[in-house]
């Protein structure tokens, strides 16, 4: 029986290029909120109590990150890899020395700015207990279309029911988290951490998140970013 108290650390992969934004640079260094997009993040890790220290997977030439980067709490780990999961499976082997087996994972974008604090502890403590891990999601709320062979191709309607749009964090144990990404056959298959650990044939929890927690991925995301982050506090949880 592990008697350790379980402790939880933040692993955001910051190492993309931000293609679909289109920017002169890695979006997340995009000023958003008056700030860095990634040091939104960061803060959100550090301002929890729960969080015993957080991770910042970037490039190995990353040139930005430690002009951004907080004296304390934070530690950076240069070997960002050529997709997210690879990144994430680079951070988590550099963290062999420091993690324990049973050590929880908050995998959390740097695109995502708008995760709070609240967010951080409805996981953790909704998650804590759970005997795989869990991810903040939201239900699918609009009708949902498949288009099979482009512009004029068919179209059919998915049924919704059951469809939920995953966010991060994603929270999964060290040792189940190193083991689900080690054993991925093709990381371009692989979008989040969930659905590596899901080929487990393991069944993660959902968590309902918010819309505050989306992902700045294209131009039109950044105003509806700010905007939230503009909202001191959701209005709902
Ligand atoms: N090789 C990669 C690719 C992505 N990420 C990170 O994974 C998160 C989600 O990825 P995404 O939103 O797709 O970011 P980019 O890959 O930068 O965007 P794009 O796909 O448009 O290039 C981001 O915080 C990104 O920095 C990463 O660490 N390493
Ligand atoms: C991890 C993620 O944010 C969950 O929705 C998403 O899969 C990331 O996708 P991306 O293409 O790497 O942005």
């Amino acid at each position: 029986m592990n008697s350790q108290a379980p402790r939880y650390f933040a692993l955001i992969p910051a190492a993309g290029v931000g293609a679909r934004m289109a920017a002169s640079g890695p979006k997340q260094y995009l000023k958003i909120g008056g700030k860095p997009m990634l040091r939104h993040a960061i803060d959100a890790f550090l301002f929890s109590e729960l969080i015993a220290h957080t991770y910042v997977v970037v490039s190995a030439d990353d040139p930005i990150i430690d002009s951004i980067v907080p004296s304390h709490g934070v530690t950076v780990l240069r070997c960002g890899g050529a997709t997210r999961m690879e990144s994430v499976r680079n951070g988590l082997a550099a963290l062999a020395p420091t993690l324990r087996e049973n050590d929880w994972v908050l995998v959390h974008d740097a695109a995502r700015p708008g995760l709070d604090e609240a967010l951080i502890e409805k996981l953790i403590t909704t998650t804590g207990e759970h005997p795989v891990g869990g991810l903040l999601a939201l239900p699918v709320v609009d009708t949902v279309k498949r288009s099979i062979g482009g512009e004029l191709g068919t179209l059919s309607t998915v049924a919704r029911e059951g469809l939920w749009l995953a966010q991060t964090p994603q929270m999964f144990r060290y040792k189940l988290l190193r083991e689900a990404l080690s054993a991925a056959r093709d990381p371009n298959q692989i979008t989040d951490d969930a659905s590596a650990v899901e080929a487990l044939g393991l069944s993660p929890k959902l968590v309902e998140g918010h819309p505050r927690n989306m992902k700045v991925t294209l131009p039109s995301d950044v105003r509806i970013a700010e905007m939230y982050l503009a909202t001191a506090q959701p209005e709902l949880l």
